[in-house]
């Protein structure tokens, strides 16, 4: 048997149907804004309302918010903190606009007394280590607005042990702990290298805080400014996220500052329109419709929302399980299918995100058949087949080879179903009880998620597994152009006159 390696390993980023969180069926509370002293609903240690009143005065004094006539404020909502709208905004009007100059990122930490230090760091490195050091000073410039941070979320990187092991069998923890450990391996070094030989310039910082600055930054940053773009923007970043909002396009971009400045600005825009905040007492049943939200990114898995966020949408298409395929160096033809795989775009190893209800991605069935190729059918990875094997790859090679990529992934559909220590219908049971702490609902929701996704999977190559003796493989479709088959599928014999 061909050796064809799959496995279910986690997204290679850091990356990534239950009811919605952020929709709870209870009737909320309506939200508080700045100068109520009702304690903050839902997430941990939330700031306190003299805090969030002290941010924003930090906001005015800077010039951020016109504190007379504000569009927005934020506010106490089921979320945390957000935006309440003090008018009627009207689709894509700009919410807020917040200059560079309050921005942190990696500019900010270069500009800074640490900027010496962190040159060699990666951004995100460089500025979870600012956001702490800054924490740590009395007298620090970004404290009002470092205070309005909650003390966590409930991404699944601040799970307990107990909690991650209701995400047993998924993706979703093998990428969690992946993250945790790369978090814990970026902040050894940085430890090692910068803050015990500058301890004067650092408090104390211990991995945790590092995870929460980590954490932080993956939840507050917008979806297109990460990595070396990687931006934290305050006021702005107090936005919530509703799954009511399918918009793809983005509600924000970076402007010019204007003809008399070069100074950039973040301007946010409602996807939908709101009413005014005061409208609540009018209409308490839409208190919704008074914070402004928007769609945080529609293309993330909901283990990436879980992991980045700290929730999970209940639209099918959230659930996703990423398939790993690998041609191994063991393969007696490793450097053909390598090269052939590379002409068309594949590495060695390659990803492929299955989505819940949505046909198998590009790619997926030409890369298996040719990870299985082998025996007779390996004369196609010769040379002279190079710039048109791909195509062939398309559509079944050989019965064997299609029967085997079948075997391979149902082999691999089950083995992935039976490390799970729930089935579908008992995760659907504990979701329709409802009343589950937040994280076992996000939990029990990947885990179902996931577990559809692979049904799903092994259904489709189980009917092909039917078809096989129905299929047409790459020999008659190769005499049929050569016009040696016949209408009903006879080999045509040339005869000698
Ligand atoms: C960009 S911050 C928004 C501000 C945040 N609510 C706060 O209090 O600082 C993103 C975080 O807000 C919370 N959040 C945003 N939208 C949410 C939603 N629809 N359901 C649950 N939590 C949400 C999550 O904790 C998430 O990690």
């Amino acid at each position: 048997m061909a050796s064809l390696f799959i496995h279910s390993s986690f997204l290679s980023s850091p990356k990534p149907s239950i009811p919605i969180i952020s929709s709870p069926t209870k009737k909320p509370p309506p939200p508080q804004i700045l100068h109520t002293t009702v304690p903050l609903a839902g997430k941990t240690n939330p700031a306190p309302s003299t805090t969030l009143q002290t941010f924003w005065d930090w906001l005015s004094n800077k010039g951020v918010v016109s504190p007379k006539s504000p569009s927005v404020k934020p506010g106490i909502v089921p979320e945390g903190l957000g935006l309440i709208s003090q008018k009627i905004f009207s689709r894509n009007e700009v919410v807020v606009e917040v200059p560079s100059k309050v921005w942190i990122n990696s500019d900010t930490v270069a500009a800074s007394e640490i900027g010496g230090l962190c040159g060699g760091l990666k951004p995100w490195a460089s500025i979870a280590l600012f956001l702490l050091r800054e924490k740590g000073r009395e007298d620090s410039p970004w404290r009002s607005y470092i205070e309005i941070m909650p003390s966590g979320n409930d991404s699944t990187i601040f799970w307990s042990e107990e909690e991650l092991s209701e995400l047993q069998g998924t993706q979703l923890l093998g990428t969690t702990v992946g993250v945790k450990e790369y978090v814990q391996s970026e902040f050894l070094k940085i430890e090692e290298e910068i803050i015990l030989p500058n301890k004067h310039m650092f408090p104390t910082i211990t991995l945790d805080d590092f995870l929460w600055a980590f954490a932080m930054l993956r939840s507050r940053a917008f979806s297109n400014l990460r990595g070396q773009n990687l931006v934290l923007i305050p006021l702005a970043d107090l936005i919530n996220h509703s799954p009511g909002i399918t918009i793809d396009d983005p509600s924000w971009e970076i402007k010019g500052g204007g003809l008399f400045s070069r100074e950039l600005k973040f301007s946010l825009r409602t996807p939908i329109p709101v009413k005014a905040g005061d409208q609540v007492k009018l209409l308490y049943s839409l208190w919704i419709s008074l914070q402004v939200l928007i769609q945080y990114d529609m293309e993330k898995s909901n283990a990436g929302l879980a992991l980045d966020y700290g929730f999970i949408e209940s639209r099918s298409d959230r659930n996703v399980y990423t398939l790993t395929l690998e041609i191994p160096e063991s393969d007696p033809f490793f450097g053909d299918k390598l090269d052939i795989a590379e002409a068309n775009g594949f590495q060695e190893t390659a990803y492929f995100d299955i989505i819940l209800g949505r046909p198998l991605p590009q790619g997926l069935l030409p890369y298996l058949r040719l990870v299985a190729l082998e025996g007779p059918d390996a004369f196609l990875l010769e040379s002279i087949f190079r710039n048109s094997i791909w195509g062939h790859l398309e559509l079944p090679i050989s019965r064997t080879n299609e029967e085997l990529i079948c075997q391979v992934v149902r082999d691999a559909c089950k083995t992935a179903l039976s490390n799970y220590h729930t089935t579908i219908e008992e995760d659907e049971k504990l979701m329709q009880q409802g009343n589950l702490d937040p994280k076992l609902e996000i939990a029990v929701g990947v885990r179902a998620g996931e577990k559809k996704v692979l049904e799903q999977i092994d259904g489709i190559f189980k009917e092909r597994e039917l078809e096989l003796d129905v299929l047409e493989y790459y020999q008659e479709r190769r005499l049929k152009d050569l016009g040696l088959v016949g209408e009903q599928g006879e080999i045509i014999f040339w005869e000698p006159k």
